[in-house]
């Protein structure tokens, strides 16, 4: 089955969790473009959406849900979104899409977050995606050097600003076997933003998608 298929496959999963008049979470990338084509072709009316990003909040509006502020709203019932990758444990890297921050101020913000992914995605550990590290733009080279110093490998992403106008540097080699503790070491550094790790708030659920079906973990 063709990665194309798992994601349609497991954001069909995904609306099992959705219930008519609900207040959603949406997060960012090619699953949840899955989810949303599926949301419209299932019928269900949510009360509205709080979306991650400029790029879901488009598409969200094109399938006809009200988009609204976090701001104007109490927390949410429930957050759907993909990841880069996913640990036995549940905890992610996400921002492969640039839309960390506001991905991890959702979650943050939702009583249930369901994980959407295909099995390419799992990991025994994470840490072989470079790891996204939002960062405010002058402080982008003293990040870098301070990632350095805790084993990281940083790279700019070229050419690319997130929708909070600020920088993603792609850090490879960190050691990643404690991810709670570098999600604190690196949020510690001043200018960075957020960090891709979600090993504080991980997923509630994880549905993962393969040849053999879908598993709710
Ligand atoms: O964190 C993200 C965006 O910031 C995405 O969830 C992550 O990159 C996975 O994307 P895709 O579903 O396209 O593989």
């Amino acid at each position: 089955m063709s990665q194309e298929r798992l994601k349609i496959e497991v954001a069909q999963a995904a609306l099992k969790h959705v219930e008519d008049g609900m207040l959603l979470g949406v997060g960012t990338g090619s699953t949840v473009n899955a989810f949303i084509d599926q949301l419209a072709a299932s019928g269900k009316r949510l009360e509205a959406a709080v979306s991650s990003s400029e790029a879901t909040t488009e598409r969200l509006k094109a399938i006809g849900v009200r988009v609204v502020e976090l701001n104007h709203t109490g927390d949410l019932e429930l957050y759907i979104d993909g990841a880069d990758e996913v640990d036995e444990h549940k905890r992610l890297i996400k921002g492969g899409g640039g839309a960390l921050t506001r991905e991890k101020i959702i979650a943050g913000a939702s009583r249930r977050f369901v994980c959407i992914v295909d099995a390419s995605k799992c990991r025994p550990i994470l840490g072989e995606f470079p790891l996204p590290i939002e960062v405010i733009p002058m402080a982008r080279s003293f990040v870098a050097r301070q990632l350095a110093k805790l084993g990281g490998q940083p790279a700019l992403r070229e050419g690319f600003t997130t929708d909070n106008g600020n920088l993603i540097l792609d850090v490879r080699n960190l050691d990643l076997i404690d991810p709670v503790a570098m999600e604190d070491r690196i949020n510690r550094i001043p200018g960075v933003v957020c960090c891709g790790l979600f090993a504080h708030r991980p997923a509630d659920t994880v549905l993962v998608a393969s040849e053999d079906g879908i598993q709710s973990r």
